[in-house]
């Protein structure tokens, strides 16, 4: 019914493709898309013209909602203008009837990690998922508020509060963060939801082929692979990790080649020759408050190393760094066993912050402890990705570590061959010198 209403409201203002496309229940993945008619890679699958399109300027051109919205004080975040936009046509008792069968079509509760009871959530405690979910959940009580002093409160009569409620809020900012396309043009950048065009999920394995065409003015869906009739269509959200595909979509991918875990690195403006070292970091292209996304492919990047490099200067090394080569190579044996030992410390202190390790949550499902699709399943695949890597990191500075000091009396060592202290032990084999070099050259 509210699919028929749908289809005719974007037919009738000029969107194409919807009668080769069908609207389905799909095992794996939920509700999707499933094309009538096969598809060559590159097709233009789908148009719909701008607009149908929920966006900020499609709010504020609303004779109603937008003389209102463009007077509140603070102006309205992308985010929130979206999200009073959706509330307020879901809250209409007439006209827009186009855009109240597309929220009509809107799933009523999401599985975005801010959707976690807390127990859900204490699965994966100690990844940065945790920790940002934890702080999501503030911040979307205090926009809430801000939004009912600023805006809801002062105009009952268009914002009826039973149908502005803080849950109806976070309803409407999952629906935004699971829909939402994010457009960068020249000069402009937006983010819209299509109707239709939202119910397509994602695959890893299509191409990237969602696009808006600035001189239609219109969103285009093109085929992101070959399609035979019935198969279902995807977009591709991106190369996007579990911690975030969890908190924006509510869903993850088991072995996420994409997972990551961003590593903060920070230095107390009291430490010692902070000035020095904040130039350094800056010459070098680092910035003193910094994120390093640690990868599978990439568990320890040069720029950590770089980093923690120059963060462990003496004051006789210092002047031995040169600002452009920014601490690229070892500046000391002394000074590199320090760094890798800070790192092999941060990761063991990173990883005893999971409350539940690695090994016990990849036991709960393999006995289906979780169940495959609830959240705890979702939550414990995040927490395994995360854990995965800071493993990875560890192992590979232990490796690196093994290179600097000496087994037997655990010394740093300048020379790479002997040790300057009990003279006695050779102690790098050739596969770790090989890996040695792989790294620091
Ligand atoms: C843009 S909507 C797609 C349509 C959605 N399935 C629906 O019924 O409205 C994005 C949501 O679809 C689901 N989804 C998309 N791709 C998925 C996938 N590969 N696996 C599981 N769920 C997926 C997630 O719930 C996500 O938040």
């Amino acid at each position: 019914m509210e699919t028929t209403k749908l289809r005719e409201w974007l037919e009738n203002g000029g969107a194409e493709g919807l009668s080769w496309l069908q609207l389905e229940d799909f095992p794996d993945t939920g509700r999707g898309v499933k094309t009538l008619r096969p598809l060559k890679s590159g097709d233009i699958v789908l148009t719909i013209p701008g607009s149908f399109l929920w966006t900020v300027d499609a709010a504020f051109d609303d004779p109603i909602l937008g003389p209102i919205i463009s007077s509140v004080k603070p102006p309205l975040s992308v985010e929130d203008t979206l999200a009073v936009f959706l509330l307020f046509i879901k809250s209409r008792i007439e006209r827009y009837e186009g855009r109240q069968a597309h929220v009509k079509l809107l799933p009523t509760s999401y599985t975005t990690s801010v959707c976690f009871t807390d127990e859900e959530l204490e699965i994966c405690s100690g990844s940065s998922l945790y920790h940002i979910t934890k702080q999501l959940k503030q911040q979307i009580r205090d926009d809430y508020l801000q939004l009912l002093n600023n805006l809801f409160s002062k105009h009952p009569d268009l914002f009826p509060l039973e149908k502005f409620t803080q849950n109806d809020y976070m309803w409407a900012l999952c629906a935004i963060w699971s829909r939402g396309m994010d457009f960068q043009l020249p000069g402009k950048q937006f983010r819209c939801i299509a109707p239709f065009a939202d119910m397509l999920n994602h695959s890893p394995d299509v191409q990237l082929c969602h696009t808006y065409n600035p001189q239609s003015d219109s969103l285009q869906i093109l085929a992101g692979k070959d399609y035979t009739i019935g198969e279902q269509v995807f977009i591709n959200y991106g190369s996007v990790p579990n911690n975030r595909l969890l908190r924006l979509y509510g869903f993850v991918l088991p072995n996420n080649p994409y997972d990551t875990y961003d590593l903060v690195l920070t230095t107390h403006p009291l430490a010692p020759l902070y000035a020095q070292k904040v130039t350094l970091l800056e010459s070098a292209g680092l910035q003193v408050n910094a994120t390093f996304p640690l990868t599978l492919s990439d568990p320890l990047p040069l720029d950590v190393l770089r980093y923690l490099r120059i963060q462990r200067l003496s004051s006789s090394e210092i002047s031995t760094v040169e600002a452009k080569r920014g601490a690229r190579n070892i500046v000391s044996a002394r000074n590199e066993a320090e760094i890798l030992k800070a790192l092999i410390e941060a990761c063991e202190s990173l990883l005893d912050g999971f409350s539940v390790p690695l090994e016990k949550l990849e036991a709960n499902i393999a006995s289906s402890v979780y169940q495959k699709s609830d959240n705890k399943w979702a939550a414990a695949h995040v927490s395994i990705g995360e854990q995965k890597i800071i493993k990875m990191t560890l192992q590979k500075t232990r490796e690196l570590l093994a290179l600097v000091i000496c087994a037997q009396c655990g010394k740093a060592n300048e020379n790479n061959k002997r040790c300057g202290r009990c003279r006695r032990v050779e102690f790098y084999s050739e596969i770790l010198l090989e890996l040695f070099k792989r790294n620091y050259n």
